[in-house]
Parts: structure tokens; sequence; C-alpha cells
């Protein structure tokens, strides 16, 4: 009953079994056995019943493919010999249309008293061909990984390196097969503050330990020779089909030489716009001196027309009142000739200090020439600009300046002309001003006149 339901047991197995006595002689076989060997020879079959397997194994091992035969032969000879109770042999076999792959589990039994071997071949031709894709498989990715111009590494759920590319081991100089309990004697900084990676910050072991994935962090690190580098580091965890981490991939991409060049260019950069302030300050004092008097301060005769036309024309244009004072100091050659140009030129100062104090924020003050100053009086009438003019006037007058042991005491003549209908031009108005300035100095000077009708213009 036992050996029935054994012997249906193994005929029911797709895999081929058969029993050889002590010489090698088959002396059983079940149903796979049979459909192999009719399948392949037919029925002049050797590998029936009755047939001496080590001769049929002897004969296949004569041809010129017959290593896998021999080696099937000298795994059966030496567990008859008794070296050993059984063994495994994988070996290839020629099919008329292809190779196929079989292991054949050999083993000795004792029955009824007499020695005998049993004989299971299983074909694994599928998990061949499966073994050699995938090797083609990791060939490929190998030769992939080697061609990529980034460090690529590959950890197991341990954190030990099963693989690095070259240009991962020419990135950190080599290559240290630590596992993430070590990962602290790996140096490394962010790059952002500059502090020092502990062991469980690195991307590798955040991504083995919690399944993180990090992207491009960019650290500093000290590769294995001493030298120091810029690296972009990304780990993604690997998982099995159960979703169980079972390793990393790490990428590393050398920035080192870019992070030099993008610091060159900032300094660069920083180094043109620091010229470019200057020059830009440097332009504007030059632009501000080519515009106000030297020896005073104020605005000089260009800035005042630059300044005082587009004035003119917003009272023009808005029909505001619009006044012009011009003045010049009295006798102010005599001045010089008793006490000297520097003193002149003291006096020119404090002239126009008086003047720039009794005039408004609104109004523009400027060295007309010589000894000669003007105002321009916007939304001020005849009558106001009097005002100021008189001011700037007593104030002058009430000034002493010390020459040595002398006090010197100037006066001013000055002219007001209004802004009239018809009044085209600015040049009109001051010539205005001028002719009221003459009937100031005619009028016996250190006085203000308004222009009137009988000074012309
Ligand atoms: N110290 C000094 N003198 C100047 C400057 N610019 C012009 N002057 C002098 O100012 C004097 C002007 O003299 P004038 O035009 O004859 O007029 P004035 O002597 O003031 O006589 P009235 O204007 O008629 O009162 C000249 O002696 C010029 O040399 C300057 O920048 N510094």
């Amino acid at each position: 009953m036992r050996s029935a339901l054994a012997g249906d047991l193994l005929d029911a197995l797709d895999m081929q079994a058969a029993v050889l006595d002590a010489r090698g002689t088959i002396v059983a076989v079940n149903g796979a056995w049979k459909r192999f060997a009719s399948a392949n020879q037919g029925d002049r079959s050797t590998y029936y019943v009755g047939s001496n397997y080590l001769d049929v194994c002897e004969a296949a091992a004569r041809r010129a493919s017959g290593a896998g035969a021999q080696a099937v032969l000298n795994g059966i000879r030496s567990v008859m010999r008794g070296e050993r109770e059984r063994c495994t042999i994988e070996y290839p076999c020629d099919a008329p249309t292809q190779r196929r792959c079989f292991v054949v589990h050999v083993a000795r039994f004792r029955h009824e008293g007499a020695d005998y071997i049993g004989l299971v071949h299983e074909e694994i031709t599928a998990r061949k061909q499966a073994e050699e894709r995938l090797q083609e498989a990791e060939a490929t990715l190998r030769k992939v990984l080697e061609a990529l111009p980034i460090g690529v590494w590959i950890m197991d759920r341990e954190g030990h390196i099963i693989h690095g590319n070259s240009a991962g081991k020419r990135i950190w100089a080599g290559a240290l097969y630590v596992g993430p309990e070590q990962f602290g004697e790996y140096k490394g900084w962010w790059l952002s503050n500059g502090r020092r990676i502990a062991a469980d910050e690195w991307a590798a072991t955040r991504a083995i330990r919690k399944g993180e994935t990090s992207i491009d962090e960019e650290i500093r690190i000290e590769c294995f020779d001493g030298t120091s580098k810029i690296i972009l580091n990304s780990a993604v965890p690997l998982r099995d089909a159960a979703g169980t981490i079972s390793g990393a991939i790490i990428v590393n991409q050398d920035i080192t030489r870019r992070k030099a060049a993008e610091e060159q260019l900032r300094r660069a950069t920083a180094t043109v716009d620091a010229m470019n302030r200057e020059l830009q300050e440097v332009l504007a004092r030059e632009q501000d001196n080519a515009r106000t008097d030297e020896l005073t301060g104020v605005s000089n005769r260009r800035r005042f027309f630059e300044l005082a036309e587009p004035m003119f024309a917003a009272a023009q244009r808005s029909c505001t009142p619009f006044s012009v004072l011009l003045f010049d100091i009295d006798d102010f050659k005599r001045c010089n000739d008793l006490f000297g140009h520097q003193v002149g030129d003291a006096v020119l100062r404090r002239v126009a200090d008086i003047a720039r104090e009794h005039t408004r924020g609104a109004d523009l003050l400027a060295r007309y020439g010589g000894e000669e100053f003007v105002v321009a009086l916007p939304e001020t009438d005849a009558e106001g600009a009097m005002t100021v003019a008189e001011h700037i006037r007593q104030g002058i007058a009430a000034s002493r300046l010390r020459a040595g042991d002398r006090e010197i005491g100037v006066t001013i003549s000055g002219g007001v002309a209004e802004m009239q209908v018809g009044d085209d031009t600015l040049d009109r108005l001051i010539r205005r001003a001028d002719q009221a300035l003459y009937a100031a100095k005619d009028a016996g000077r250190n006085c203000i006149r308004p222009h009137a009708a009988e000074d012309g213009g």
C-alpha cells in the first residue's frame, strides 16, 4: 500500500525519477521519466528499465558537450562508492531545439538488504533563463552606473555598501565599508550652517532607519585622502516586496567646482556692484560739484537755470505768482582793494549764508556771477519778494566780519521783478530784476527796488 502510494506520488510529479541498482542498472522509473525518454529518444530509448544508466552517462560524456554528463556520472559514482550519502548536480542538456538545464538529486538508500541509488531530475531551464536575464540586467545596470558622472552607492539593510560606482569612489577618494553605527566616522558638514553632520543625520542613515527620502542636501565632506569637497547628497530607501526597508540608494554629485565658480561670480558681482556704487557716488558728486558754487556752496548759474526754468514754466501753467530777486554787494571792488581777495571771498561766503538763512526751502538761491546773487521765489508776488529781499539786505547790513583788527560791514543792492502776463522767458524776468537792481544802485545803494515801468523791460 505504502509503496503503491509512493509510486503514484512519483508518477504524479513533474520531475523525472529513477532507481538504479548497485551496478547502475535502471530498475524503476516514474511517468515523467518515461515521457522525457520517449519524447527525446522514442522507442529505442536507453533510459528505460534494464539499461545501465552509468553506460548512458559515459556515452554522453564522450560527446563534445558531455561535461554535464560527466559531472552527473562522477556524482552518482561518488554516492555509489559511499563517499557521500547524497549529492546535487546542476547540468545542461542539449535538447533538439534548445539547451535545457537540469539539476539531478542523487541519494543512496537500502531496500530489502540491497543498495540502491535514487535519481530525481528536476528541470530548471526557466529558472536558469530568469537568472541569466537577471545577470544580464545586472551587468547592464552596472555598466550604466559606471558610465554615470554621479556617485551611486547601494547599501544593504545594515548600511553596508554592497556596490559603489567609480564616480562615487572618485568623489570620496575611496570608500569605507562601515555600517550605520559607524556613520559618524564619515566627516561631513552641513553647508548651510557649517555644523558637523551627526551619525544619525546622514541621508543614508535616515533612509535605512526611518525610510526617509532626501534630495540634494548640500554638504561638505572630508574625503578619505584628506581633501574636502562640496556634494549634493541624496538617499532613497529600498523596499522589498513586503514593503520592508531592505537598504538604500545614495547618490552623490560633486559640485565643488560649481560652488567655487558661484562664489567667484558672487564676489565678482559684489566687487562690480561696489565699484558701480562708488562710480555712481563719484558721478553724483561730480555732477553736484559741477552745479555748486565752490566758494559759497550755493547753486551756480548753471544749476539755477536747470531748476528755475521748470519752476517758471510751472508757475506760468498754474498762473501762480513767481518772482526773482537779483542783488549784488555794494562797492565790492573797494572791499577787495582794501582788505585783499581772501577777505573778499569770506565776505561772499557770509553774504551767501545770510541770504540762505532768509530764504525758504522752496526758494532757489544761486551765485549769478562775481558778487552777484539771484533768488527764484515760486508762489511769491513782488510784495512778498520785497519782504524777503529786505530781510536779506538788513541781515547783511547788520552783520560784521572780522579782518585782523578791523570789522568789515558790507551792504547789498537788489532788484525784484514779478512774473507778468506776456513773460515768455525766465531771462526776460531776470532782465527786469537787473533793471531794478540798477535803479537801486542809482538810488544810492543799500536798498531794494521793485521793477517799475520806467525802469524799462
Ligand atoms: N574776492 C572776490 N572778489 C570777486 C569775486 N568775483 C568778483 N569779484 C570782484 O568783485 C568786484 C566787482 O566790482 P564791480 O563790478 O566794479 O562792482 P562794485 O565794486 O561792487 O561796485 P557796485 O556793484 O557798483 O556797487 C570786482 O573787483 C571783482 O574782482 C570772487 O570770487 N572773490
